[in-house]
């Protein structure tokens, strides 16, 4: 039996896409993901009831594609729009016209270290994961098998989720395991703001019963004072299971000291904004967080998302990656230190189950009771195809 020789890859295609899909905070008026939610430029009052204010959706989705050479299209969405497709179709295409998707070790390495003197972290490393995504979708493609097969199969016959958004007593009707609440005030809205936070989730403690995970997302707007108080308060008063990215992810010192700050039993996780293996190991050797969570599309792609979780796994770290469809569902599947996911609720209210990355993924699976089974994943790559319907702009054709 020969070797199977590959197709190369012939063409690579950045776009940009605007509306929802992996830019996921890019949402219409009236979205519980864009009312009041507390950041770290909630300090300037004209920025503090809006997220859109001060710019979160202001790159929109990037599409990488890659076709090869026997017309077989692997393609992944991220977060980066016309910066991202720029860096994409300027500068990382030519590690990658003329190879085979099976280098992905190779072609990782030259992304990374030729954009290292302008990258490392944030859209850089966006543009990169959305490359390795599609390498990996590619690669399924041309070798009939999903992506969670080429990591080593399922270790588990489903993946259970808990939900993201605003609305955890719904999230508990529909069967996930829990549901994590975006805190709406920071420490610019004072002692005030402080009970607001803790009536909160207070009122969902009581809606949801003692027994139902609720864990709070601070998107990074908090300080190490206030989110000590918040940590013991929401402990003793609300159950909190979690507390979520409270401070910048560059602070890895006040993470440290949050995590010795923490009432035992509170989990202390943070993650969503750091990128590579050397800045989760920064995190975990630091002892920073109890649970990391990368996100697949922003750390690096699924070739890091290995390195990263098989140093979370040695030193007995959980990685439940940041909410990012079926990019991190096929890893997840396939690691017993990532014993659940997230779903973000992206239903303006959110009362309903609506596909994560909606309306860029044709196929993309959604949990039924909170719940996916792994059969669902047995289709080639990620298991999705692109929308083609929506309006794709290609701004640096090459
Ligand atoms: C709900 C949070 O404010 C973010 O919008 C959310 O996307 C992210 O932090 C998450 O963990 O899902
Ligand atoms: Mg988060």
């Amino acid at each position: 039996m020969p070797v199977v020789n590959l197709p190369k890859i012939k063409h690579v295609r950045a776009f940009t896409v605007r509306g929802g899909g992996a830019d996921y905070h890019d949402q219409g008026a009236g979205h519980w993901i864009d009312d009041h939610i507390a950041t770290p430029m909630a300090r300037y009052p004209e920025y503090r009831q809006s997220r859109q204010s001060f710019g979160i959706n202001v790159l929109g989705t990037l599409v990488v594609e890659l076709e090869a050479d026997d017309g077989t299209i692997g393609f992944a969405v991220t977060t980066g729009g016309e910066p991202a497709a720029f860096i994409v179709e300027k500068h990382l295409s030519r590690f990658l016209v003329g190879r085979s998707p099976a280098d992905y070790e190779k072609i990782w390495d030259q992304m990374y270290f030729s954009t290292q003197y302008y990258g490392r972290k944030g859209l850089v490393v966006n543009a990169i994961s959305g490359v390795d995504l599609a390498l990996w979708d590619l690669l399924g493609k041309l070798r009939q098998e999903p992506v969670y097969h080429m990591l080593g199969g399922a270790v588990r016959d489903e993946l259970q989720f808990y939900a993201t958004g605003a609305r955890p007593d719904i999230a508990k009707e529909l069967g996930f395991i829990g549901g994590k609440l975006p805190l709406h005030h920071g420490p610019a809205e004072g002692i005030e703001g402080l009970h607001k936070n803790i009536a909160d989730l207070a009122e969902m403690r009581s809606r949801c019963g003692d027994d139902f995970w609720l864990m709070l997302d601070c998107w990074m707007s908090l300080d190490i004072d206030y989110a000590t108080r918040l940590a013991h308060r929401a402990w003793d008063e609300c159950g909190l299971k979690w507390i979520e990215e409270a401070l910048s992810p560059d602070d890895y010192w006040g993470y440290a000291q949050l995590k010795k700050n923490a009432p035992k039993g509170l989990l202390v996780t943070t993650g969503e904004h750091e990128a590579t293996r050397w800045g989760f190991r920064m995190l975990m050797d630091m002892e920073c967080c109890d649970i990391i969570q990368p996100d697949v599309g922003w750390c690096g792609g699924v070739t890091e998302l290995m390195k990263i979780g098989a140093y979370a796994d040695s030193k007995g770290v959980m990685m439940v990656p940041h909410g990012s469809s079926v990019y991190s569902y096929h890893f997840v599947i396939t690691r017993h230190n990532s014993p659940f996911a997230e779903f973000l609720m992206m239903h303006p209210g959110p009362t309903e189950v609506v596909p994560m990355f909606a309306p860029q993924l044709l196929g993309e699976p959604v949990p039924v009771r909170g719940k996916i089974r792994a059969s669902e994943l047995d289709k080639p790559g990620f298991g999705v195809e692109l929308n083609r319907d929506i309006a794709l702009h290609r701004p640096y054709p090459n």
